[in-house]
């Protein structure tokens, strides 16, 4: 069976360190994947390779079936798989607008930034980009506030607006990185319904992060790194439950245990 997003083997050292090894899984269409482990367990560097952001040493990523290994970010927007980031990649002195019509333009084809200026259907692309980002603002709460300096928002708005950029490339699956890292209980809800929203819209999600409340509340499945290897994967209660779970956070101190 061809499954959305699938990843086989993929491999990536960093020295004499595997910071991925032979990471197989999958994603399926309109699923919320959520990725958790212990601190250096390999997931940022495991949705680094998926996105495009390095190369993996071996192993294959498929997007619908298509290989895409390898391929740079743009490339891999237009086939409509973006990430964000850690830390938000909002410019502050530009406005909410401006920040998400950078989105819009990562999703079109070569030639049509250059051809922006002057042609029919450059300006018929400018305005099928203002309307889908106006629509994108006010469908996630951003409309009111598109004139302010990014930068002025709260950090929860910021992230949203992290969203917003990634989702003006019109994409099929959307990676997230920490998404929560740094909000309040109530800010994370917040995003939690967001995301959820973003997947009635038909979009599939893989996502990154600590804060255990928040993953069970948005995950389908949940797959567990450790060591650069998956540990196991399934159903968020029960992987959280899961003894050797328990035991990957357990030995890395009791702070990461508590977060369970
Ligand atoms: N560019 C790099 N050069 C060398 N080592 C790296 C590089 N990127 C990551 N690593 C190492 O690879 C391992 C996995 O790191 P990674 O950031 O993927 O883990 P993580 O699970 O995302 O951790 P965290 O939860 O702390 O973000 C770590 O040992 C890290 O130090």
């Amino acid at each position: 069976m061809t499954h959305l997003l699938d990843i086989e083997k993929l491999t990536r050292h960093f020295g004499g360190l595997a910071a991925v090894s032979d990471l197989t899984f999958h994603v399926d269409e309109n699923e919320i994947l959520g990725i958790i482990g212990p601190n250096g367990a390999g997931k940022t560097t495991a949705i680094n390779l998926v996105s495009g952001v390095i190369r993996p040493s071996s192993g294959h990523v498929r997007v619908a079936g298509e290989d895409v290994t390898g391929l740079m970010p743009h490339v891999l927007a237009r086939k409509g798989l973006v990430r964000t980031f850690q830390s938000t990649t909002v410019y502050g002195e530009r406005t909410v607008r401006e920040n998400a019509m950078r989105g819009a333009y990562l999703g079109m084809y070569p030639g049509a930034v250059a051809a922006f200026l002057n042609t029919a259907r450059a300006r018929r692309l400018r305005e099928e980009s203002v309307r889908r980002v106006n629509e994108l603002l006010e469908w996630l709460n951003l409309a009111d506030v598109a004139h302010l300096k990014a930068g002025s928002l709260p950090y929860g708005h910021q992230k949203t607006l992290g969203m917003v950029i990634s989702l003006a490339a019109q994409p099929r699956i959307i990676m997230l990185d920490e998404p929560v890292a740094g909000l309040s209980a109530e800010e994370a809800d917040h995003v939690r319904d967001t995301i959820l929203k973003i997947r009635e819209r038909g979009i599939t999600v893989v996502v990154i992060d600590h804060n255990m409340r928040f993953m069970k509340g948005l995950c389908d499945r949940v797959m567990v790194m450790n060591q650069g290897h998956e540990l196991t994967t399934g159903l968020p209660l029960e992987v959280l439950a899961n003894p050797l779970v328990i035991e990957a956070y357990l030995g890395r101190g009791h702070a990461a245990a508590h977060r369970i």
